[in-house]
């Protein structure tokens, strides 16, 4: 592995300014501000509709904010096209995958390969991750369960040479034993120097592998602070997120 590009521990990797985002006329974000520091996992927790997953798609322009900014790797992405946001190093796990369902694993692999200037990974080491793969590389992803496509999901966002994955409801509709492998994952990461963004409904799956975790509601962030805040107050929890 290439240490050169690892991003340097204790900086900022993403940084999320004022993002004012909406659909049509409607405003679903706030001046939502978020940062994420090379290699941290940080959670964002909400109520279903409290604006996550936009603030996601804000981050890939895939709705770009009207106002605010976006800084990754010292870079301004407020406006970039979605293209160029992911050859920047951001890689995406969607909440419905996004795989290309007639086409092999190995196909959907090859395909997200590109260079970053940060670590590209190949296939062996997804194999070492999930050792599954390697036996479904010839299948259709469309004949794929749940967890094996949130396998070539994670792979696929790892083979396009990602410095920070952003992870939409991971544990959605999966196995208690899938979920702990995917938080696994997500840990594995931490220790390659990748930073991530976990947008989750699980709360308690989430704070378990969070090192900081920010709280949104109505399109505002109403909370942020250590994972460990969150973990040990439970009247807390409770207030902000009904759990
Ligand atoms: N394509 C869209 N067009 C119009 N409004 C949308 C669209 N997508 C989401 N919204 C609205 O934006 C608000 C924020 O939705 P968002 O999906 O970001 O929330 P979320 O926190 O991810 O919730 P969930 O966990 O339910 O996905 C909601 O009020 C939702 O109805």
């Amino acid at each position: 592995m290439n240490a050169v590009l690892k991003p340097v521990p204790g900086e900022t990797v993403l940084s999320v300014a004022r993002a004012n985002t909406y659909y049509g006329e409607t405003q679903v974000l706030f001046d939502v501000s978020l940062n994420v520091g090379a290699g941290e996992v940080v959670a964002l927790l909400g109520p279903n509709g409290a604006g996550k997953t936009t603030t996601l798609r804000t981050i890939l322009g895939l709705t770009p904010a009207r106002s605010g900014s976006v800084d990754f790797d010292g870079r301004d992405i407020t406006r970039a096209p979605t293209h160029e946001i992911a050859r920047t190093g951001i890689g995406w796990v969607p909440d419905d995958r996004r795989i290309f369902p007639t086409l092999t694993v190995a196909r959907n692999l090859a395909i997200a390969r590109k260079k970053t200037r940060f670590r590209s990974w190949n296939e062996k080491e997804c194999f070492e991750i999930f050792s599954a793969l390697e036996y479904l590389m010839h299948r259709e992803c469309e004949n794929l369960s749940g967890g094996e496509m949130q396998m070539v999901a994670i792979s696929r966002a790892l083979i396009g040479a990602p410095g920070l994955v952003l992870f939409d409801e991971p544990s959605q509709g999966l196995a208690p034993k899938v979920v702990q492998d995917v938080m696994k994952t997500i840990l594995r990461l931490k220790k390659e120097g990748i930073s991530v963004l976990v947008v989750e409904q699980n709360v308690e799956t989430a704070l378990a592998v969070a090192d900081r975790a920010y709280v949104m509601n109505l399109g505002t962030v109403v909370h942020e602070g250590p994972a460990d805040v969150l973990r040990n107050d439970a009247a807390l929890r409770r207030r902000l997120l009904g759990v």
